[in-house]
C-alpha cells in the first residue's frame, strides 16, 4: 500500500511553535501517514511543497500576526495547486493567538484547501494535556488521510 504523504511547516521564534509541530508529525506517523516536518524558511520554491497529501501550517502569534517567512510560504503556496489538499493549521500563542486561525482561513480561502480540522492554538505545548492535543490532532488528520471515500 502506498504510504499517504504530509508536509508540516513551522515558524518560530522561540521553539515552541516547532514542538507543537513536531507532535503533529508524531502523531501522523504514529497512524500510518509519513510525515516532513520543515522550517517555513526552508520552503523556498514551488517544488518544496510538491508531492503531499496533506499539509499543516504552524505559526506563533506575534503582535496579533503570524510571523513574515509563513506569509510569505502561503503567498508561495497561491502558486502550487493545492486545492482539495487536505489542510490543518496549528501554532503557539500567550494570549490571543491570532496565527492558526488566520492561516486556517487562508489555506481555506485562497488555496482551496480542505481543512479537515479546526486551527489548534496551544499556550503552553510542554505540559502534558497539550501534547496530548497535538498528537491528537495528527492522528485525527492521519484518519481523514487513510479513510476510505
Ligand atoms: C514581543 C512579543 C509579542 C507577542 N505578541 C503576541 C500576541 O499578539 N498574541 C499572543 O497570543 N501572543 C503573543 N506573544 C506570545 C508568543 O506567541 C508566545 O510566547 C509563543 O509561545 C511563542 O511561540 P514560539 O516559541 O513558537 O516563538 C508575543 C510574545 C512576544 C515576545
Amino acid at each position: 500500500m502506498i504510504m499517504a504523504r504530509a508536509l508540516v511547516v513551522y515558524d518560530t521564534l522561540k521553539g515552541a511553535t516547532r514542538a507543537i509541530g513536531e507532535l503533529i508529525a508524531k502523531g501522523l506517523m504514529d497512524n500510518g501517514v509519513e510525515a516532513d516536518v520543515k522550517k517555513a524558511v526552508e520552503i523556498v520554491k514551488e517544488s518544496d511543497l510538491a508531492g503531499y497529501d496533506a499539509y499543516i501550517f504552524g505559526s506563533a502569534t506575534y503582535h496579533g500576526e503570524m510571523m513574515s517567512s509563513m506569509k510569505r510560504v502561503l503567498f508561495l503556496a497561491e502558486k502550487v495547486r493545492l486545492n482539495g489538499k487536505a489542510g490543518g493549521a496549528f501554532g503557539a500563542y500567550g494570549w490571543s493567538g491570532e496565527a492558526p486561525r488566520r492561516i486556517f482561513d487562508t489555506m481555506y480561502h485562497i488555496l482551496g484547501m480542505r481543512m479537515v480540522i479546526e486551527p489548534l492554538p496551544l499556550k503552553s505545548p510542554s505540559e502534558p494535556e497539550a501534547v496530548k492535543r497535538a498528537e491528537e490532532y495528527g492522528r485525527v488528520i492521519a484518519e481523514k488521510l487513510t479513510a476510505l471515500p
